[in-house]
This record gives structure tokens, C-alpha cells and sequence, in this order.
């Protein structure tokens, strides 16, 4: 190794550090300034988030992977916002849990995550102004809708602002370094369901599989207990100093989840915005079909379809509806008038920048 050539590019790297600390320094500025601007109102703004990230992406030469320069500037942007105006960001808790990942990808580690013990409480808590944003998890690619999340959609007043995919990796955790003497395994029950395999084919028949809450308690109770063994993810397996015994043992290797992130704002367009409602239809032969039509008829792309029955009767049904587009472009500003024609039931979810990262 020669001494020499490592000390010229270590003095390279103070120097080029140096101008970076300056750069973001002013970067901030500008954005404290912005927040003066914005003069109490609302700070988070979604959409030129989701444009600077996109462009960052683009612009980038290498070789930095985009997603990593795209994370980078995620933290920087997380940082320069709570500048303006620290958030607060409630999330299905205890701590360890992926909406805690989920509401940190989103709005980084500047924000402040509220572990609530409910998907209702964490709702309520963002409906009443004492949190600012809630980041709620709606489907997973392999269990399918989240059906609280939906059921609150129809209630609450808060309006979708942004997305987060989430890949799931879970993992078997465990106080000791060793599988001899497992007797259960805790953790939530879609992600037992998600391992479900692996553990057929790697734990005895007999070891005991417990649902609790959340992956997080599931670790909790873990940490405690030398007979049992948690499925997990890495953030509860820091969270309660677990040992990973196997590491993504999901049985389906593209596990995603996807968040929603509500609030009280609507977000203005950012060039790639979906929009996301709810309608009924009534309980028809080709009701279905009928009301559909003004989507196709517009030219407007459905990214997601969800039926759950309405609550009101059996055999009603409200569907939850995703486009690709902002409510102000003009074929789903069509498309929703001819739907609101031809429903008793229609609400705009929320339209919202498509997830970056
Ligand atoms: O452009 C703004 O409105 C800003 O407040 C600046 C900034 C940024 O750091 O780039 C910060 C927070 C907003 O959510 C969006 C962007």
C-alpha cells in the first residue's frame, strides 16, 4: 500500500467534505428561508419531494447507485424541512415495527415517529392536529389488503399525500445464537403466514406458532424468553438485541408492503401522481362493469382494485379504486365526473406523488 497515494486522496476527501458541509449549509438556508415564506402554513411539500428526488436520480453520473444518491438526498431533505418545521409522524407501533421503516423512508430521520398502539390511534392522533402525518399500511404482495386501513379510509377526513413500498425481509430471531430447543415462535400473523414454508420445512412440527400483535412485540417477547424465537425484521432485531438465526426467510422473495401517509393537505401535481377512491356500486349484475366504464372511456390506467364489503348489508360492496394521473388532469377530472354520475357513493381519497424510492 503506498502511504503516499492514501494520504492524497484522504486530504481530496477533507477537502471535498468541506465544500459539501458548505453546500448543504447554504442548501438549508434557502430552505429556512422558504419555510419564512410559507409563513406558518403548511411545510411538507409532497410533491417538489418526490421532483427533487426524481431529478436527483437522473441526474446522477455514477457511481453512486441512484437509489443510494436518492436516499442521501432524502435525509438532506428531511433535515432542511424540520428546519422550516420539525414533523411529527404516527405510526403503528411498538418501535422495531416496518410502518416505523416505512414512515423513516418516507420522511427520514429529522422527523419524529409516534409509536401508537392502533391503526385507529394513530388516525385519530393525526385527525385531532396532535400529529402531523400518519403512515398507515394498506396491501402486501402476499397477504393482500390491509383491512383496517381501508375501513378507515371511508371515515376519516385526512387525504392521502404520498405512498411508501416497503420489501419485506423477516427474519428468525432469537435471545441465543442457536435453533436447539425452540418451543414457539412469535410474531404477527400475516407474516407467520408469510414464512409459513420455511417454517414447515426448518422448525420441528411441534414448535408452537403464536400470533401477537406486531413483529416488534413479537421480538419483545422474544428477548425474554430463551425457549421462543420471533419472526421479525432487522430494526426489531436491533430495537431488542436479537441474534438472527436465518435471515430473509419470507417464502415469497418479492414481499412487498405498501404505506399510505395521510394528512390534512392536498397535494398539488409533481408530473407522476396516482389518485386513489372509493365508490359503491349496487348490487347488480354489470354494475360493476357500468360503473367502470367513464375509467376506460377516459383513457384513464387502474393500478389497483379492491372490493371489501360495505359494512351496510351482505352483498354490498364499496371498491377502492387507484388511477394512474392527479385529480386535476383533465381525462380523471372526466373520468371522476362520469363516476360521480353514476354512483351514490363516491370520495376522493387523495391524489399523490407515485413513491420515488
Ligand atoms: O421547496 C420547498 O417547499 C421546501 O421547503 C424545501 C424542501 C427541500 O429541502 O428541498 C424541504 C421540504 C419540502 O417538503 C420540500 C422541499
Amino acid at each position: 500500500m503506498s502511504e503516499q497515494l492514501l494520504k492524497q486522496h484522504r486530504d481530496a476527501i477533507d477537502h471535498i467534505d468541506a465544500t459539501i458541509l458548505k453546500l448543504l449549509n447554504e442548501r438549508a438556508e434557502h430552505a429556512r428561508q422558504i419555510g419564512e415564506i410559507k409563513g406558518g402554513g403548511v411545510v411538507y411539500r409532497p410533491e417538489r419531494e418526490a421532483q427533487v428526488l426524481t431529478r436527483i436520480k437522473s441526474l446522477n453520473p455514477g457511481p453512486l447507485p441512484g437509489e443510494s444518491v436518492a436516499r442521501l438526498f432524502r435525509e438532506i431533505m428531511s433535515e432542511c424541512l424540520a428546519l422550516e418545521k420539525p414533523l411529527s409522524i404516527a405510526y403503528l407501533g411498538p418501535e422495531g415495527t416496518f410502518s416505523q421503516l416505512a414512515a423513516t423512508k418516507h420522511f427520514g430521520h429529522a422527523a419524529r415517529g409516534v409509536a401508537c398502539s392502533s391503526i385507529d390511534e394513530a388516525f385519530r392522533l393525526v385527525e385531532s392536529r396532535t400529529l402531523d402525518y400518519v403512515v398507515a399500511p394498506v396491501e402486501n404482495s402476499t397477504e393482500g389488503a390491509v383491512g383496517r386501513t381501508l375501513d378507515l379510509m371511508i371515515t376519516t377526513p385526512l387525504k392521502i399525500c404520498g405512498e411508501v413500498v416497503l420489501r419485506i425481509h423477516h427474519h428468525l430471531l432469537r435471545s441465543v445464537a442457536t435453533t436447539e430447543g425452540i418451543r414457539r415462535v412469535y410474531s404477527h400473523a400475516q407474516s407467520l403466514s408469510q414464512c409459513h414454508e420455511w417454517l414447515n420445512k426448518n422448525l420441528p412440527v411441534d414448535v408452537e406458532r403464536i400470533s401477537v400483535a406486531s413483529n416488534a412485540e413479537a421480538a419483545r417477547l422474544a428477548s425474554l424468553d430463551p425457549a421462543a424465537a420471533a419472526i421479525a425484521g432487522q430494526a426489531a432485531a436491533e430495537r431488542f438485541g436479537l441474534t438472527k438465526l436465518a435471515e430473509n426467510i419470507e417464502d415469497e422473495p418479492n414481499n412487498t408492503t405498501r404505506f399510505l401517509v395521510l394528512g390534512h393537505q392536498d397535494v398539488s401535481p409533481s408530473g407522476s401522481d396516482k389518485t386513489s377512491i372509493v365508490v359503491s356500486a349496487p348490487n347488480r349484475p354489470g354494475a360493476v362493469h357500468s360503473l367502470l366504464a367513464p375509467v376506460a372511456d377516459n383513457g384513464v390506467s387502474m393500478t389497483k382494485f379492491e372490493s371489501r364489503p360495505s359494512r351496510v348489508g351482505l352483498g354490498d360492496y364499496v371498491f377502492f379504486i387507484d388511477m394512474e394521473g392527479h385529480r386535476t388532469d383533465a381525462n380523471i377530472a372526466a373520468a371522476l365526473q362520469g363516476l360521480a354520475e353514476k354512483t351514490a357513493y363516491l370520495k376522493i381519497l387523495g391524489s399523490y406523488p407515485v413513491a420515488v424510492l
